[in-house]
């Protein structure tokens, strides 16, 4: 079986308080906490970022915080991020930023990603958008301010391919399963994201479990810290969950940070004690892959 994660790596996933107005200190927290986390496991190879690390996670503010995406131009979050990455030689998946687009004045939640020499390889602009009205629970509409992305995103790395969304899109197991068949054949995907209080604790853990043993590979979910002070209260517990469905390591709910290693032999001994990929019936339901 040809290995789709070429050596076992290690990650770590930095849960931040990354909800203060001040987009800078959100910034130099955040690599205040990668200086860290490569301090204690400097053969790190991938580190994940939450959703909207650097600005409060509000429609009525995602305005105000976006940048244009521009490798040549390169906005305040992407230099900052470029040179983070090139400084440790990691792949970065810099959670998410609002990003506006100069020519449409269209609001994106974008996750930018950068290789190991700080190049910015490709950006997730969030697909599904959080728009929910649960009683007596959380009403959200993303939409007010921001337009949805319109392509799936799947990263090249040296280890092999990563399937990338932000949080809401884990919702739609299309979306990993895409990036999981192949062509892509990602060993990963990787979620930015920033669940609440109300459905965090009913569908957070079920998702990633789900989305990684539907599709036989890793899931990696990145939250920021909880903070009771902002007006959108993060779960937490970013978590990463091996193709068994297991979930290797999680956070609490405050400011930490979670390491983890990946081994293909993990993805490929269970995909040979259950076969499901030579086992779907093609001739009864469609691969949406294809
Ligand atoms: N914030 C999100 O995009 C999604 C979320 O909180 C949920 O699906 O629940």
């Amino acid at each position: 079986m040809s290995q789709i994660l070429s050596q076992k790596i290690k990650v770590a996933l930095i849960q931040l308080n990354g909800s203060s107005p001040n987009k800078l200190d959100n910034l130099n927290r955040a690599a205040k906490f990668i200086e860290m986390a490569m301090q204690k496991q400097p053969d790190t190879k991938i580190v994940v970022l939450p959703e909207c690390f650097n600005s409060p996670y509000s429609v009525t503010k995602f305005r105000e915080y976006a940048e244009v995406i521009d490798n040549k131009a390169k906005s305040q979050s992407i230099d900052f991020l470029s040179k983070i990455a090139l400084k440790y030689g990691i792949i970065l998946v810099g959670g998410s930023i609002p990003e506006i687009d100069p020519q449409t004045n269209k609001i994106y939640n974008t996750s930018p990603i950068f290789n190991s020499k700080g190049d910015l390889i490709d950006i997730h602009r969030k697909v599904h958008l959080f728009d929910v009205d649960i009683p007596n629970g959380i009403t959200f509409k993303e939409s007010e301010t921001l337009s949805p992305g319109n392509k799936l995103t799947t990263v090249n790395t040296p280890y092999g391919n990563v399937g990338i969304g932000i949080c809401y899109d884990m919702r739609f197991p299309e979306l990993t399963t895409i990036s999981a068949r192949k062509p892509n054949n990602a060993f990963a995907m990787v979620f930015p994201s920033a669940f609440n209080t109300v459905t965090g604790p009913m569908h957070w853990h079920l998702l990633a479990r789900s989305r990684a043993v539907d599709n036989q590979i890793y899931t990696i979910l990145c939250s920021p810290a909880r903070n009771l002070e902002s007006s959108y209260h993060a779960y937490g517990h970013s978590l990463i969950c091996n193709p068994k469905g297991e979930i290797i390591a999680e956070a609490g709910e405050g400011e930490e940070i979670i390491y983890a290693e990946l081994d293909p032999e993990d993805i490929a001994n269970f995909r040979q004690a259950i076969p499901l990929s030579s086992q779907r019936r093609f001739d009864l339901y469609k691969d949406i892959s294809k």
